[in-house]
């Protein structure tokens, strides 16, 4: 299997706070690996790290050997690394395909005009919004504005997506539906690393999960072995989320 992410002794601090110290894992191409841990075990810090939101202290990010930490989010995202936010990101103003649109803009190769507005309803019609592009932003259900965020990090067609509890929120119809959008990506090839506390999202998508525990990372394999490891139960889901 090629490896495309390689995180090498990883570390942010705030001030005096280790928020993530000296993490390292891979993810070959087409694994969806969660990344797994208590509130404020460092997840979203180590997520904004790889796409480039916070600068590192210490240590690499490389994408298939090109080390891409240091580079600006964008140049990370002209390398191929795509990302959701925890609190969904959208345009409100714009309708459903201008959102789309406006992401296309940003690609290393821009699209525009007639070609934008074509591949935005592609997008939209990937992530189960066909049709919908009219629509206001504004006025889409919660689980229809994350799949509209989803169209726009896949607008940059990337190698890597990074998912920050896009599962959240849904309730238990709407999370079937999101594991299966999520499984179809997968299906066509993509690379994730989802940050997520609901396990029965983790078991079903994830092939292998890396667990944090106070910015440390404690754990990292298969997702059954990991999920019933005695230090992992008891850093993690001895807090109620299991
Ligand atoms: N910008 C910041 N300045 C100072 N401290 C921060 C900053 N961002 C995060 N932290 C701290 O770093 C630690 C890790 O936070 P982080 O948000 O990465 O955890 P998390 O595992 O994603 O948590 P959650 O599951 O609650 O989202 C926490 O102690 C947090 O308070």
């Amino acid at each position: 299997m090629t490896q495309l992410l390689d995180i090498t002794a990883l570390t942010k601090q705030f001030g005096g706070l280790t928020a993530v110290n000296k993490v390292s894992f891979s993810v070959n191409a087409g694994e969806i690996v969660a990344l797994l841990g208590p509130n404020g075990s460092g997840k979203t810090t180590l997520l904004n790290m790889i796409s480039g939101a916070l600068q590192a202290t210490s240590g690499t990010v490389a994408l298939e050997g090109d080390i891409i930490s240091g580079l600006p989010p964008n140049g990370i995202a002209h390398k191929g690394v795509s990302r959701t936010f925890q609190l969904v990101k959208i345009l409100p103003s714009l309708s459903v395909a201008e959102n789309i649109i406006a992401a296309l803009a940003f690609r290393p190769q821009p699209l525009w005009g007639r070609g934008a507005r074509d591949q935005a309803e592609v997008l939209l019609d990937r992530v189960g919004l066909g049709g919908r592009g009219d629509e206001h932003a504004d006025e889409l259900t919660y689980i229809d504005q994350k799949r509209m965020e989803l169209a726009r990090a896949l607008a940059s067609e990337p190698r890597l997506l990074l998912l920050d509890e896009w599962l959240s929120g849904l309730n238990p119809t709407e999370l079937r539906v999101g594991i299966d959008l999520i499984l179809s990506l997968r299906q066509s090839g993509m690379t994730i690393v989802l940050v997520e506390h609901i396990m029965e999202a983790v078991r079903a998508l994830c092939t292998r999960s890396v667990v944090m525990n106070v910015g440390s990372k404690i754990a990292d394999g298969p997702t059954a072995d990991v999920l019933s490891d005695a230090g992992v139960i008891a850093a993690y889901l001895g807090d109620g989320n299991a």
